[in-house]
């Protein structure tokens, strides 16, 4: 039944404009249009196939993810795409490749610690991908604790070139993508040594490999890591080791914007802070925040299609049964995810722009915001890879047995995307990066510097403090204010509650990891406020379009009540809320859900994902899952034969035994 549309009787009841809220998830018509545009030039291409990715053995995949990275890149510069272009059908061909190395980490590395010179000379050539980069910062022994680094880069003055080493096992670096087999070139970080004295940690710009046949130079032992989490997914990327045995460099080859090495084996601080070594990892911690509502977005639209196709239950004088969807359960376990996956959308676009500021006024010398950059980058991936992680996996719950199916695509996204929560910061580790921001903050509340941004709440603290919900009927949780005085409440409560009990302790770093669980919730407080906010801040937009604001509006309400009603303990304990309006909370996010029910499905459609992207059989667009099933498990390479191989090695003679054994 070619072309019929099994979620038509569900897209009729559409109460909103859908192509006016693709226009918003994009951001713009623009965005949209070249989205939608890379979107269908990677699904009408064959050489773009993905469907068979999880069947490949290591080697097959590999090689499969080179062809088409190569091809990705012959294409873009055939089409002369522009970087925008570039990086949507990078997104699209959804596929993890070395490419992602060197465009999201080795380049913005340069960029953003390489000085004027550098850039001119390293720039062009990994523009072109004449050479290819890596980030090689992790090591074996070391990844969280960066200045833990046993890396060694020894300046010598006789040579003017520096010797990067690695004296111990545990120095050896570890994990870093497109290391294992691909990358020239890495920006390798390492402690600097010069004159016997270390000067902390630096990048460096290291050739790998030979240009001419791909040996790796002299002094330098590389390979794979080996296999990782899942079958496909991760698998694709070559994450890699690397040794150096006194491997040397020319001295312009440290990155030297930060600081410099003169001729003399001096070292020279510019005004620039110290912890601008650590800015590509601000920016990378900034575009997954972006990725993350995408990740949650196209789980959501899987499990909110099939939720609407698959029916269990209820049918009364032979009759259909009841769309599982239908289920206030199953609604109050995806429809929080959905309200998530727009939240991390608008809180994603405001973090591009924070960091553009950042950027800017970085440029101009102005350092005074990157404290507030590094705690909202990191909190935020934090946030938002957590519960997208989760949330993949409620989302292939949903989907109940079918969902286990590779040809879900669920089992795949999962095993990809939930090393998000490890790579780029721990998450645990970031959430304390933020707590040390908020105990910052609060022990210089009353010296004069009123905080601003993010935190800017925490300057009326008496206030948030003193003050007492003042909802009084289900509907009062709709007012915007009421929702976010709770939230601003909330968080701040906790953070002077750590900062108080921190007091108590003679030494404060002790007392901090004493209580680093209760400084995690606090942050993570903190976190889902600016999220909240983000989104409340969206919705005083001018947002175009029959009904899009309204569903807009609706979903913001289920977003900060799900987590209200989630985390009802904390506003309990805060006493900020009593057990009556908590209750009260919960009976309007139950009414929230029957105005999401009629249009869930169209808002997944306003993701406008191609069933290529999505790579699932229960998201496909028309729904038609069951006959879709069937086929797909005729093309099982166990259904190559009706007798599999290995039937006369070891069942016949199975079956036989048991005969025998009957006989006696
Ligand atoms: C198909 C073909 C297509 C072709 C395509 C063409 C075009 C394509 C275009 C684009 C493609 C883009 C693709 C992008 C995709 C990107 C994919 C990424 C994939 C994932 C890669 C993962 C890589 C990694 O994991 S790299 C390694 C990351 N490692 C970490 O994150 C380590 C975590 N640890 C730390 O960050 C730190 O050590 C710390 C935060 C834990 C701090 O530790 P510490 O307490 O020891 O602190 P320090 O003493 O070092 O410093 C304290 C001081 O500094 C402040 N601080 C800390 N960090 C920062 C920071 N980042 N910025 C600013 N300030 C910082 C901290 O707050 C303290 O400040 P005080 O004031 O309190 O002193
Ligand atoms: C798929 C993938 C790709 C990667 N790509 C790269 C790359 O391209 N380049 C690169 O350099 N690196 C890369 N990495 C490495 C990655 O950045 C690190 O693994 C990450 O930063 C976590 O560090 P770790 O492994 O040392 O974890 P650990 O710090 O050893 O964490 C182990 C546990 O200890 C806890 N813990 C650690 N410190 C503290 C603390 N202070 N307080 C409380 N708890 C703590 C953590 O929460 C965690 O539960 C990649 C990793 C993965 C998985």
């Amino acid at each position: 039944m070619e072309g019929v549309d099994y979620l038509a009787d569900e897209r009729k009841k559409t109460e909103f404009d859908v192509e006016e809220m693709k226009i918003v998830w994009a951001g713009s018509r623009h965005t949209f249009e070249v989205s939608d545009r890379m979107a269908k030039l990677v699904a009408n291409d064959p050489v773009f196939r993905k469907d068979d990715r999880v069947m490949l053995a290591r080697k097959d995949l590999f090689k499969n993810t080179l062809r088409k990275a190569t091809y990705a890149w012959k294409r873009i510069n055939e089409l002369r795409l522009s970087e925008e272009e570039a990086s949507k059908l990078r997104s699209f061909v959804d596929e993890p490749a070395f490419t992602d190395l060197h465009w999201g980490m080795f380049v913005p590395a340069i960029k953003g610690q390489g000085t004027d010179e550098q850039q001119k000379k390293w720039l062009p050539l990994a523009y072109k991908m004449q050479i290819i980069g890596c980030y090689a910062q992790t090591e074996l022994g070391h990844g969280s604790n960066v200045q833990g680094l046993e890396t060694t880069a020894t300046f010598d003055p006789q040579t003017d070139e520096f010797v990067i080493h690695s004296p111990t096992l545990t120095s050896s670096k570890w994990w870093p993508g497109g290391l294992g087999k691909v990358s020239t070139h890495g920006v390798v970080y390492a402690r600097l040594i010069l004159d016997g004295q270390e000067h902390g940690i630096h990048g460096f710009i290291v050739q790998l490999r030979s240009l001419e046949d791909h040996r790796p130079l002299p002094g330098i032992t590389v390979a794979d890591i080996g296999m990782k989490f899942g079958s496909g997914a991760y698998n694709t990327m070559d994450n890699g080791l690397l040794r150096f045995d006194h491997v040397r460099i020319p001295r312009d080859q440290m990155l030297m914007r930060v600081s410099q090495v003169t001729r003399d084996g001096k070292i020279v601080q510019s005004d620039v802070p110290r912890q601008l070594v650590y800015g590509t990892m601000v920016y990378v911690r900034q575009t997954i925040v972006q990725d993350a509502s995408i990740a949650l977005s196209r789980a959501v639209c899987i499990a909110t299609r099939y939720s609407a196709v698959r029916r269990q239950f209820g049918s009364s004088n032979g009759g259909p049964e009841t769309q599982v969807i239908d289920y206030k359960t199953q609604q109050s376990r995806l429809f929080p995810l959905l309200a998530s996956a727009y939240a991390f959308r608008f809180v994603g676009e405001w973090l591009k722009w924070l960091y553009t500021d950042v950027t800017q006024r970085l440029q101009a010398n102005d350092f005074s915001t990157l404290p507030e950059a590094h705690a909202c980058t990191a909190g935020l991936k934090s946030l938002t890879t957590s519960v997208t992680a989760d949330g993949i996996e409620e989302s292939r719950k949903l989907c109940g047995g079918h969902g286990y199916l590779a040809s879900s695509g669920l089992p795949e996204l999962f095993a990809v995307y939930v090393p998000a929560c490890t790579y780029e910061g721990d998450n645990t580790v970031l959430m304390l990066q933020v707590a040390r921001f908020l105990m910052k903050t609060v022990s210089q509340l009353g010296s004069g510097k009123p905080p601003v941004g993010t935190i800017s709440y925490m300057g009326r603290i008496e206030q948030l403090m003193q003050c007492r919900c003042a909802v009084k009927k289900a509907g009062d949780w709709l007012n915007p204010n009421a929702v976010l005085e709770a939230f601003e409440a909330r968080a701040a409560r906790m953070s002077v509650s750590c900062a108080q009990k921190l007091s108590k302790f003679s030494n404060p770093e002790e007392g901090f990891a004493e209580l680093s669980a209760d400084l995690v919730e606090a942050a993570v407080a903190h976190c889902q406020l600016i999220v909240v906010s983000k989104f409340f801040e969206k919705l005083q937009q001018d947002i175009p379009g029959k009904g899009v604001k309204r569903q807009l509006e609706v979903l913001c309400g289920v977003y900060s009540l799900h987590l209200l009603h989630k985390h009802q303990g904390d506003f309990l304990a805060t006493s900020y809320i009593t057990p009556k309006q908590a209750s009260l909370a919960n009976d309007q996010l139950r009414e929230l859900y029957s105005q999401v029910r009629p249009n869930a499905i169209a808002l997944v459609d306003a993701f406008n994902y191609t069933d290529h992207y999505l790579g699932s059989i229960l998201g496909c667009y028309d729904g038609n899952v069951y006959p879709k099933l069937y086929e797909a498990a005729w093309r099982d390479p166990l259904n190559d034969s009706v007798i599999p191989d290995g039937y006369e090695q070891y069942i016949r003679p199975l079956l036989k035994q048991q005969l025998r054994v009957a006989k006696l």
